[in-house]
């Protein structure tokens, strides 16, 4: 194949370059993967009202999330092992984020430690957290905010670890301990994806809203909660004290069968009515996704997937190389809508179907 030009391109070469067993880890979904499908196929619904003879000839991309500055409105998703895209793992995608100036959220479960990671970042972290036991997450949550993270991203949609029916086939715990027994064990000894070893406490069923104050109780930082999809549980969210909140169906990866983000997108920043910042995620993988997703209120967006498949075929560059077309995507085709900065995307771009 040629390089790549786009992220398909990537997601096809990702795919060429590993194993089966992982490619169906970082791809798939849970169940019938419906909402993993819905994710992307929601975006063709919606089109773009664009605007001409507009002076577009500098177009702006940069922003801020929660006061810190980023060069585009396009942030790292937390996603879990990237030791098993690459052998660098996150210490690939740190160093691609800070290259590109914007920020990279670290999960919980990540192949390196938070600490190492944050040695080697040239830009903005956020830490994603999973609740194992309480003193476990405060552990992490204080080491985090001493290594220089700039907030806790806490992850709300995995109460239990859904089923995720090509890694049940595939056997993919036996499989991740057998040739990559640390991947999940960066910051805590976790050590599969599913709770299934008997060391993994996890309690991510038993917390309630209260986690939120609770968490606010032990740092400074600004909590962002991810995983929100109803107006509900964003007003929820912001009364319990979230500074901002992150519109996610985890990729497709937790309840089958959930509307797509970017259909949720609007329900959510309606409710929250500028109180925070909201972000979104799930199926971005064009520049126009970006900017229909801003149109219809979000602050910015995380990819997820992409990362993976830039790390698999070239490491810190793949990712680098991922994020540039995707930067670039997005100021071409924001000039082509007549936008010369994202402060000229008006909820009037996009059509609803
Ligand atoms: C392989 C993989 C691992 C993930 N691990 C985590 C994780 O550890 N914590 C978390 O909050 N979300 C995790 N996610 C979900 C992402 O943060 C994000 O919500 C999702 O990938 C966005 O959709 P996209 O992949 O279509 O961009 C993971 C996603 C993938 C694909
Ligand atoms: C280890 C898993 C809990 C990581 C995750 O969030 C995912 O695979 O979607």
């Amino acid at each position: 194949m040629n390089p790549p030009i786009n992220i398909f391109d990537y997601e096809v070469l990702a795919q060429a370059s590993m194993q089966p067993v992982i490619w169906d880890f970082f791809y798939g979904g849970s169940d019938d993967e419906v909402t993993l499908r819905a994710n992307r196929s929601a975006f063709e619904r919606i089109l773009l009202r664009p605007r001409v003879l507009m002076d577009v000839n500098t177009c702006d991309i940069s922003t801020s999330v929660l006061g810190i500055p980023v060069s585009m409105p396009v942030l790292l998703a937390p996603s879990a092992a990237h030791g098993l895209a690459h052998p660098d793992g996150e210490f690939a995608t740190v160093r691609a984020a800070g290259a590109a100036n914007t920020l990279m959220t670290l999960s919980t479960e990540s192949t390196r430690s938070l600490e190492e990671v944050a040695a080697l970042a040239q830009g903005p972290l956020w830490y994603q957290l999973y609740i194992y036991t309480l003193e476990e997450a405060q552990g992490m949550v204080q080491r985090a905010e001493q290594a220089g993270y700039t907030a806790i991203v806490l992850t709300v949609d995995l109460p239990r670890y859904s089923r995720r029916e090509r890694d049940l086939r595939n056997d993919m715990n036996s499989y991740q301990q057998a040739h990559y027994p640390d991947a999940f064990s960066g910051n805590a000894p976790h050590l599969s994806v599913d709770g299934s070893d008997n060391q993994n406490t996890y309690i991510g069923d038993t917390i309630t809203w209260d986690i939120l104050p609770w968490l606010c109780s032990i740092t400074s930082l600004p909590i962002v909660v991810k995983g929100i999809l109803t107006a509900e549980d964003a007003e929820l969210a912001i009364n319990y004290g979230a500074s901002a909140i992150i519109v996610s169906n985890h990729g497709g990866r937790q309840l089958d069968g959930v509307m797509p983000t970017i259909e949720a997108l609007p329900e959510v920043v309606a409710s929250v009515d500028g109180r925070c910042e909201v972000y979104m995620d799930g199926g971005i993988r064009r520049g126009i996704d970006i900017i229909k997703a801003l149109a219809l209120g979000a602050r910015a967006v995380l990819i997820g997937r992409p990362v993976l498949w830039g790390l698999a075929v070239n490491g810190q560059e793949g990712v680098q190389h991922m994020l540039e077309l995707l930067r670039s995507e997005l100021t071409l085709s924001l000039r082509l809508a007549g936008c010369a900065s994202l402060a000229d995307i008006q909820r009037s771009l996009v059509q609803l179907p």
